[in-house]
């Protein structure tokens, strides 16, 4: 079973526009609700490859009533945390030439009660738990080192953990040791705090990584590809992809995609690649199945193309 625990879930509205006007009125041409968070879209993931997951989520108030009503309606299995505030909801805004700006809100503050029941929650599911991902942004009220006392209580319980943060929640948790972490390649930067332009830079951010406590990095690297950095070197893989509609929640789709191949070595980063290559090319944050999946669309190879400028560079 891989568990996943999304600290921060959201309602995402995404509305598609003709363009941004900034300050008009803007009719909005289409507009769907999906149940939102990274660790949802991994549960979603999961149970579209027909495995099992339990999505662990505080929810609250209207909001949070309505992710669970949609989880239900898909399937999929939720260790409930009730809190006093209300789940946040995210706003895409997908404009027609293929643009996507996001707004994501600060959401809820977690009383002290409220955040000793969901590590008490995570602790209880986590028994029959291969995997426990741990995905998004934190809630307030929850200290930046709250993964870092999950990575600790799981690898105590004997899981595997899969860490998906960025900023100092990422850095506190790598003393702890996180199984595999997966940056894209803004946090691969910021956490290290310089620059990436080429697939080497990216390279040795991830070892650098590596050296502060992660065991693998899987780093997602936008159109250029992906990469995985472990004890036994480095892999770097990419898929041809015809059109791409939404890239929310294609890295959680990739993250799912390795934790289902096993989540390690170049088959799961295969996978990890034909999963985010699907997910871009469905529209909002759709998670495929595995018809959508095209695993002759992916190369994979020891030979990491250092020299390669990225397509999208990080200054
Ligand atoms: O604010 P966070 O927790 O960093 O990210 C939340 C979010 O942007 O991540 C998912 C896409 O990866 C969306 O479903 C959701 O709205």
């Amino acid at each position: 079973m891989i568990l996943t625990v999304t600290p921060n879930p959201s309602l995402d509205r995404t509305y598609e526009v003709p363009s941004l006007e900034r300050g008009e009125v803007i009719r909005a041409t289409g507009e769907r609700m999906d149940p939102g968070g990274k660790g949802v879209n991994v549960s979603r993931a999961v149970t579209a490859a027909g495995q099992r997951t339990v999505a662990v989520l505080p929810l609250g108030g209207a909001p949070g009533a309505l992710v669970a009503d949609l989880l239900d309606a898909q399937g999929i299995e939720v260790a409930r945390v009730p809190i006093a505030g209300g789940t946040r909801s995210n706003i895409a805004l997908a404009e027609s030439d293929g643009v996507l700006t996001k707004i994501n809100a600060p959401g809820p503050e977690l009383s002290a009660a409220e955040q000793e029941l969901l590590l008490e929650t995570v602790r209880e599911q986590s028994r029959d738990a291969a995997w426990i991902a741990c995905c998004g942004s934190l809630p307030r009220g929850l200290a930046p080192s709250w993964y870092a006392e999950v990575v600790a209580r799981a690898h105590a319980g004997g899981a595997r953990i899969a860490l998906d943060t960025s900023g100092r929640a990422l850095l506190e948790a790598l003393r702890e040791r996180p199984d595999v972490v997966k940056p894209n390649a803004e946090e691969l930067a910021e956490a290290v705090g310089r620059p990436l332009s080429t697939v080497g830079d990216a390279v040795k951010a991830a070892e650098e990584l590596r050296a502060m406590g992660a065991r693998a990095v899987l780093a997602s690297l936008g159109a250029d590809g992906q990469l995985l950095v472990d004890d036994a070197g480095a892999w770097f893989a990419s898929a041809r992809v015809d059109a791409v509609r939404s890239n929310v929640g294609a890295g959680d789709s990739s993250l799912a995609g390795f934790l289902i191949a096993g989540g390690s070595g170049p088959q799961a980063l295969a996978s990890a690649v034909a999963h985010g290559a699907a997910a871009v090319q469905l529209p909002g944050s759709v998670m495929p199945t595995p018809q959508d999946l095209d695993p002759s669309a992916v190369t994979v190879t020891a030979e990491v193309p250092v020299d390669r400028v990225l397509k999208e560079p990080v200054s």
